[in-house]
């Protein structure tokens, strides 16, 4: 069973989130200069740069946990520039993994039980149940089986590899029912072997939905991402798919002439 990775149709190639002159100064420093992005539905996007060049910083300001200072952002069509992190993240746009709280002593049932109590997903889909309970246990089996997790529904999530609890986080956000995931660095202090399970999880859970992450490790950007925004000191430098970006002799010399291509 692998069919709860599901959000609305996708309707590949529209632009679903754009930012139009993002800048932010932090006390007269400008961290992020006048960046202009367009992230299209369907796509699994990436932000790319080396340490300092303001990803985090983009990052923040497109999920809302940051105001820019100048700079506008629309989120299928609506400005959004002025809403709230929790607004956004109920019209669909939500962020992982940090918003997505794990309790350690809950098992894995309940915290996924726990995230499909959140306003989003009652509002749309809980009051149709019949028995409530039955359909809150069904669809959170759902959401662990589709991280592969079903398995260890009854253990507490304090028992879980970091892997595995990385996973049960995707599992907890896809309760939300997102629309469009942003994932800060998925696969930070990951090991080898769960690099990869993680990667199948983004690959899984984007064929339904608009991905944009900010990642370090290239090999998985080039394995993953159809569209990648190279950031240096604060400003865009290149923008395409991971060959155009990494031949590109300007993000060659940002990443102070290391290969990206083969990280
Ligand atoms: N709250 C803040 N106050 C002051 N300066 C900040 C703040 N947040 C970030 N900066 C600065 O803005 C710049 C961009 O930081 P940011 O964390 O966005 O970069 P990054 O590309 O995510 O880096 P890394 O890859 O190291 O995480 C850095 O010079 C950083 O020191």
């Amino acid at each position: 069973m692998q069919a709860s990775l599901s959000a609305a149709p996708g309707r590949a190639g529209n632009v679903i989130l754009c930012a139009e002159g993002l800048t932010k100064d932090f006390s007269g420093f400008t961290a992020v200069k006048n960046v202009d992005l367009r992230i299209r539905e369907g796509s699994v996007h990436a932000l790319i740069g080396p340490n300092g060049a303001g990803k985090t910083t983009v990052f923040n300001l497109l999920t809302k946990f940051l105001q820019p200072t100048r700079g506008r952002i629309i989120y299928r069509g609506e400005d959004i520039t002025r809403a709230g992190a929790a607004r956004v993240a109920r019209m669909g746009l939500v962020r992982s993994f940090q918003i997505s709280a794990v309790f350690p002593h809950l098992t894995l049932l309940d915290n996924v039980r726990v995230a499909l109590q959140r306003p989003r997903y009652l509002a749309t889909q809980w009051w149709r149940s019949v028995t409530a309970l039955d359909t809150l246990n069904a669809r959170a089996m759902e959401l662990l089986d589709a991280v592969q997790l079903a398995d260890h529904a009854h253990v507490t999530a304090a028992e879980l590899s970091y892997g595995r609890k990385r996973a049960l986080e995707v599992a907890t956000t896809l309760a939300l029912d997102p629309e469009m995931l942003l994932l800060d660095e998925p696969m930070a202090g990951m090991g080898h072997e769960d690099v990869g399970h993680i990667a199948d999880l983004i690959r899984r859970v984007a064929q339904n939905r608009t991905v944009l992450m900010v990642e370090h490790n290239l090999n998985v950007v080039s394995q993953l991402c159809d569209t990648i925004t190279v950031l240096a000191r604060g400003e865009i430098l290149a923008e395409g798919n991971y060959d155009e970006v990494s031949r590109d002799p300007r993000v060659r010399e940002a990443y102070l002439g290391s290969e990206p291509a083969d990280d």
